[in-house]
């Protein structure tokens, strides 16, 4: 089932699986096939193992996977419902759905705002660890999405902790800020190459409440954001100006495509006596 998952966000295991059909097509030693087929092999282990030790995803979890997964995200493309192509593979997922349920729950967080919802996985995950007047909410530019998610979520009785917003992440953000919004948790994942924009909102706009965190999806950008060949991308501009931040604290968490931790410094550091 796991078939090589980790390839899609790790270009080590795609440049493995080139040298596996060069080794093929160019008539190697048994030996060297076998090694990288192995390396392969235990590439999935490794993505089953991380899989089978985290807590199983809740029936309704399960159900919003399977929907979208099958959902026909290209007729909605063609028939103008979405801007572009929506992806199953955009789903955050059981790991990393139970990573952000856990991290909620460490928090003790009570407000949550997640930008980009798409089919509310993610959303639903952050809800299943709020007390019963905890909040998330998630914003989405794509209107087609919300009667679907609404639909979705509905067999969770966590489902009305989750306030679903449409419109676009950084007029959202800006008037969030005018209005004096405060989140525990902001979860970034919609337009990565927006993140520098929204983290600047975020920040001057006084949206991260005290002792708040910062969580970023799609950190290693399948490599964009750290493989000097593939150029100054937005993913590593945005690394570049986290990490010149000294008032920051920040790990790099490689679950999926990478999920980025900031923290406000002051809020990490321990003091001594
Ligand atoms: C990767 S998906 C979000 C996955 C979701 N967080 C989860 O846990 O499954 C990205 C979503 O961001 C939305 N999006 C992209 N750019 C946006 C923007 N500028 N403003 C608001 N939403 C945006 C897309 O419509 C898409 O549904």
């Amino acid at each position: 089932m796991w078939k090589h998952i980790s390839s899609n966000y790790n270009p080590a295991i795609l440049e493995v699986q080139k040298a596996l059909q060069l080794a093929t097509s160019s008539g190697a030693s048994l030996e060297l096939i076998q090694t990288l087929q192995s390396a392969l092999a235990l590439a999935d282990q490794r993505e089953e193992f991380a899989h089978t030790s985290t807590s199983k995803q809740s029936q309704t979890l399960k159900e919003i996977q399977e929907e979208t997964l099958w959902h026909d995200w290209t007729k909605a493309y063609e028939e103008g419902k979405t801007a572009w192509q929506l992806r199953p593979g955009m789903l955050s997922g059981p790991l990393e759905g139970q990573f952000l349920k856990s991290l909620v729950s460490m928090q003790k967080a009570k407000r949550i705002l997640e930008i980009g919802m798409f089919t509310g996985y993610g959303a639903l995950a952050m809800a299943e660890a709020l007390p019963a007047d905890g909040e998330v909410v998630t914003v989405d530019m794509t209107e087609y999405l919300k009667p679907l998610v609404t639909n979705l979520i509905k067999s969770s009785p966590h489902h009305k902790k989750i306030k679903i917003v449409i419109g676009k992440a950084r007029e959202v953000l800006l008037e969030m800020s005018h209005r004096k919004e405060k989140f525990d948790i902001i979860f970034l994942d919609a337009d990565k190459s927006e993140y520098t924009a929204y983290f600047k909102i975020i920040f001057e706009g006084g949206l991260l409440g005290t002792g708040g965190t910062v969580l970023v999806d799609n950190a290693f950008r399948r490599g964009e954001a750290y493989i000097p060949a593939l150029g100054d991308t937005p993913s590593k501009q945005f690394a570049k100006f986290v990490s010149s931040d000294a008032s920051l604290h920040k790990v790099l968490v490689p679950i999926r495509d990478g999920v980025l931790i900031i923290r406000r410094l002051s809020d990490v550091e321990g003091s001594v006596a």
